[in-house]
């Protein structure tokens, strides 16, 4: 595999922060736009936020949700600065608020509560919604395909591709198709959709796939260097936190993922082609994490679209543990995303 594949995959790197002081952090590389768009991707805004507010936090403490908002497309062209403010700090509780910066604008802010890892002693009340039949299994083969092996035949063939072309210009170039093809096979997620993923005529309100993060994380508590740290000294504040010494880098990988393919997915339930709108921006994102996510594992997603009104639409993803069935986190996301009127689209394709 050539370095440039290799580096596609490389999420410790391309997530990479430099400390500036205890509170603030530089990224290592630019911030890179994902295939056919042009802004930065939402889902690194959102996990280096989540790294940053890390590294300022003890190593007992958890992330159990986040809340942010996109107010400025992201350049890809320049290195990101992020703040973090300790808003309060808690026996139970820590409160932060991220700010991210480019060029002295704010771009992206994020407010993150973090909760003390519990005894087991009390805990009165438990409920976990789960999918039974979901525990140990692996995508069907007859449902599900490799998302690369899929796209090449649903959409980049040269019989599907001149009608993808119809409804959006990115399709044109088709020397940049092999980007897509790439970006499936080698980048941070695998994932397995369901065989009518880039379009489906059937009426659905709920679309259901599995992805699972490529480049390997710990789930050890106490990996790495640091782990008497862990064990001996919990309220110290880590001086590193990698893929491999910290396993609440899992909430981090969980973050990037989170933003891809949610508000791309919204043609499934307009039964129109994915990838036909003319402009597509996520304007918010939030995430409840309800235990550590295990993103090596397959995750299992079911994504709603309960509104889309005037160019703004919300989806809403429920994440699953494939191992024990249970759910792992809850995903919502309001998009501004404009499309061109529905009879020209099917007209077109
Ligand atoms: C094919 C595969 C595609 C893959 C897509 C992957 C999607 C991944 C999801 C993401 O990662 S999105 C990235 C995270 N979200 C953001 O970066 C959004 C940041 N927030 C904003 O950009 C602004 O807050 C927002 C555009 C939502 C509102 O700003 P304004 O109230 O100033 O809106 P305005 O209508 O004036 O437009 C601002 C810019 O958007 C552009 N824009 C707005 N509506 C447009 C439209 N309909 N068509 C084309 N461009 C449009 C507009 O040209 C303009 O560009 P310039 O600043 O360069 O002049």
């Amino acid at each position: 595999m050539s370095a440039s594949k290799m580096a596609l995959s490389n999420l410790e790197k391309i997530l990479e922060l430099i400390p500036l002081s205890p509170t603030s952090f530089a990224t290592r590389y630019l911030p890179a736009a994902p295939v056919g768009s042009k802004g930065t991707f939402g889902g690194t805004l959102v996990s280096q936020s989540l790294l940053a507010s890390l590294y300022t936090v003890p190593l007992n403490f958890f992330p159990t949700s986040l809340h942010s908002y996109f107010i400025k497309g992201g350049d890809p062209r320049a290195k990101i600065t992020y703040h973090v403010q300790n808003l309060r700090n808690g026996r139970n509780f820590i409160h932060k608020q991220v700010s991210a910066y480019q060029h002295d604008k704010l771009i992206f802010t994020s407010m993150i509560l973090f909760a003390v890892k519990r005894s087991k002693e009390h805990d009165s009340l438990q409920h976990w919604e789960s999918i039974p039949g979901l525990q140990g299994k692996q995508p069907d083969s007859h449902q599900y395909e490799e998302a690369s092996s899929l796209f090449q035949r649903e959409v980049s063939s040269p019989q599907k591709l001149s009608q993808y072309a119809a409804v959006s210009d990115r399709f044109q170039d088709t020397a940049s198709m092999s980007k897509y093809v790439d970006a499936f096979q080698y980048g941070v997620m695998e994932y397995q959709f369901p065989k009518d993923m880039f379009y489906s005529a059937r009426h659905t309100d709920e679309l259901d796939y599995f992805v699972k993060v490529r480049p390997h994380v710990t789930t050890v508590e106490h990996a790495g260097d640091e782990s008497s740290l862990h064990t001996h000294h919990p309220h110290r504040i880590p001086k590193t936190i990698t893929p491999e010494n910290d396993a609440r880098y899992n909430y981090v990988a969980f973050a990037y993922l989170s933003d891809s393919y949610l508000l791309l997915t919204i043609p499934y339930f307009h039964k129109l082609p994915l990838y036909c709108h003319n402009f597509s921006v996520s304007l918010d994102h939030t995430i409840y994490f309800h235990q550590l996510p295990h993103v090596n594992n397959w995750i299992y997603l079911k994504i709603s679209n309960p509104r889309s009104h005037w160019d703004k639409h919300l989806v809403q993803g429920e994440y699953f543990d494939s191992q024990t069935g249970r759910i792992m986190a809850s995903v919502s996301q309001e998009g501004y995303v404009v499309y061109g009127a529905e009879q020209d689209i099917r007209a077109k394709f």
